[in-house]
């Protein structure tokens, strides 16, 4: 039975396919979009996406592409392991700028269901770590945008692997929360406001 758990920010969702295990190995049904739009969202998703970081301590992150393009995003790791990680940047959000994460990896199996409205980064623990992850609208570089990963007012509780990182240049010069302009995403508290 696939389990599922909401962290502390309860919109994020981590999800724990079940595994068949026999001799061989095991068989998992890792995503089923009937499951998903009855117990997690009823989402479309519409590209997949795949990267390999080749060192431990890789930061990819933390980014989110601004309306219309702002994407839902289901991350799963599978070969070695991420803390991955979601910080809530929905204006007039009750938990805005806090962070929610967890460790994925090929061992556990676990994903992350993250929804429009969060930036979203990971950590690698291990060397040549592999993340696939589905998103539920097209990339568009013009729309792409980024916090730093390691802002003290998010104050995101890395593990020891972020002490020495490899970044893209993009990511070295990634914004602070503060910096951001106001009304930057869609948030649905604004509309309850
Ligand atoms: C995201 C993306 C990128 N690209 C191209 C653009 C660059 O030429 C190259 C590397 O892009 P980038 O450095 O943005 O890749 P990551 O740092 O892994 O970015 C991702 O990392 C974090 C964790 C995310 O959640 C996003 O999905 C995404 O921003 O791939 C594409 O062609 N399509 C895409 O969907």
């Amino acid at each position: 039975m696939t389990q599922l758990e909401r962290l502390a920010i309860a919109d994020i969702v981590k999800i724990v396919p079940t595994r068949h295990g026999d001799d061989r190995g095991y068989f998992s049904e890792v995503f089923k979009d009937a499951w998903f739009r009855e117990h997690v969202a009823d989402v479309t998703f519409v590209q997949d996406n795949q990267s390999l970081s080749a060192a431990k301590g890789t930061i990819r992150g933390l980014h989110f592409q601004l309306d219309p393009f702002a994407q839902g995003k289901l991350i799963q790791c599978i070969r070695g392991s991420v803390f991955d990680v979601a910080v809530d940047i929905r204006a007039g959000s009750p938990t805005f700028g806090q962070w929610a994460g967890a460790e994925l990896s090929g061992g556990n199996g676990a994903q992350l269901w993250i929804p429009t409205g969060f930036a979203h980064g990971f950590l690698t623990l291990e060397p040549h770590t592999i993340v696939h992850y589905k998103v539920t609208a097209p990339y568009s570089a013009q729309h792409d945008r980024g916090l730093r990963w390691n802002d003290p007012a998010i104050g995101i509780a890395w593990p020891a692997e972020a002490a020495e990182v490899v970044l893209s240049e993009k990511d070295a010069a990634q914004p602070s929360l503060a910096d951001l302009p106001p009304s930057f995403t869609f948030s649905p508290f604004l509309e309850r406001a």
